[in-house]
């Protein structure tokens, strides 16, 4: 158990490089010889509460709460987390770690030079504002024109609980709720208040919380701007997370013009309109976005296409493993889902798509065709997910695979000769 601490001050500075690499520590820890020094950026003591059922729930350690106030240009930051996962980032919360390219975003500095002004009025440089909507709640505009592929929103986690907590009857409902309500009374005043009050925590992770890993388990991660990102289903960003930064960026898909709200999908793509309500209904909101109002024709045919979309997508995954589709058809599959993916807005799809071509393409001996989706694949697959993304392993059994391939053609063809 972690029962010593030390405080930190941040080395974040988004105007003046060059940007320092070290947050200045000083440790409570006791020194000894027998203990590798420790490196600890809590800036309180641990609170890791006796559980409330011991009896329920496996081998893995209980969860306390981590807080370090100096995170991201103290911004702060909460975990609700076991030991282990908690020790794990503790290189990443060092603000000299962060990639330029994200520090210096506008949605970043601008927010932190606006911090005694009026902050998201639209006026502050940050490219977009934060405003009630009817219907949804609050919901983010965007102020200013955003180009397609460009970043619109750098934001960084204020509060992160290891997801299984909040599932586990190890800790019953109360004393989940108090270690949450400590997890954000302890963070920075500004940030403490922008998380709305400490009494609808709980509601806070459900409503607003994105998923992200830790080590490979699952985390809800809250974020002050990017959880107040309502759904859209034709969304016009998605949003990718970077472990090593700890950030999350918002991208745009499109051409994003001043006055539109920034909406991404909680549904995954491609879903028809029944799917994306079912989906939807777990956050326990009826859909009002622009598609779902959209005339019922439209949403008929947008449904078919979809549908379509996604029978040649087994079609294919069934002819890589059987071999029952000549090149020809193939390649009329292959540009129809093209097509299909093109008219719906659809390209994150592709980051699964290209995967089934380039093994249809395979599956009849075409090396070229294939080696072209693989590489769109993998292409897609870092674009959408980052460079850490969880399907590298995928991708280099798809390579592997295809070199076996390529070498098999290349024997065939010396034997002719
Ligand atoms: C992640 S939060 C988004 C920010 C939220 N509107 C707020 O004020 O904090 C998710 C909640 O916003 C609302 N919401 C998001 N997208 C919506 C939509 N398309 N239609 C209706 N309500 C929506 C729902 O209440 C949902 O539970």
């Amino acid at each position: 158990l972690v029962v010593c601490y030390s405080t930190t001050t941040s080395s974040w500075s988004s105007r003046d490089p060059p940007f320092p690499r070290k947050l200045l520590t000083t440790n409570t820890c006791p020194s000894s010889p027998s203990l590798p020094a420790p490196s600890l950026p809590w800036s309180h003591a641990p609170f890791c509460p006796p559980p409330s059922n011991p009896n329920i729930g496996g081998e893995v350690p209980d969860d306390c709460v981590f807080i370090v106030t100096t995170f991201r240009a103290s911004q702060g930051l909460s975990l609700v987390t076991t030991p282990d996962l908690a020790s794990s980032i503790v290189s990443f919360l060092d603000d000299g770690f962060v990639s330029v390219r994200l520090r210096d975003h506008p949605s970043v500095s601008q927010r932190q030079q606006d911090t005694s002004t009026e902050k998201h009025d639209g006026r502050n440089g940050m490219g977009y504002t934060v405003k009630p909507l009817p219907g949804r709640g609050k919901g983010v505009l965007a102020t200013r024109r955003f180009a397609k592929h460009e970043t619109v929103m750098v934001d960084f986690p204020a509060l992160l609980v290891r997801f299984d907590f909040l599932n586990s009857e190890r800790f019953d409902p109360s004393a989940q709720r108090g270690m949450l309500e400590r997890a954000v009374r302890r963070l920075p005043r500004e940030t403490r208040d922008a998380i709305i009050g400490t009494d609808v925590v709980r509601d806070v992770i459900q409503t607003n919380a994105f998923g992200v890993e830790i080590e490979g388990v699952n985390h809800m991660a809250l974020f002050l701007h990017g959880s107040r990102v309502n759904h859209g289903c034709r969304p016009n960003v998605f949003w990718r997370y970077s472990h090593r930064d700890m950030a999350m960026e918002m991208v745009a898909l499109r051409e994003i013009k001043p006055g539109d709200e920034i909406v991404h999908s909680y549904a995954p793509l491609g879903y028809t309109m029944q799917e994306r309500q079912q989906t939807l209904e777990a956050w326990g909101f009826r859909c009002r976005c622009e598609m779902c109002s959209a005339p019922a024709g439209q949403i008929a045919l947008s449904d078919r296409r979809r549908e379509r979309m996604f029978e040649i997508h087994s079609t294919l995954g069934m002819a890589a493993e059987s071999a029952s589709l000549s090149k020809q058809r193939i390649d009329a599959l292959v540009r129809e889902a093209m097509g299909i993916i093109e008219v719906e807005e659809l390209d994150p799809q592709l980051v699964a798509y290209h995967e089934v071509f380039a093994r249809a393409y395979m599956s009849v001996g075409d090396v070229s065709s294939a080696r072209s989706h693989v590489m769109a694949a993998e292409e897609k697959w870092v674009y959408y997910e980052g460079e850490e993304h969880s399907n590298i392993e995928q991708i280099k059994r798809l390579w592997e695979e295809l070199d076996g391939l390529q070498e098999e053609v290349d024997e065939d063809d010396d034997d002719e000769d």
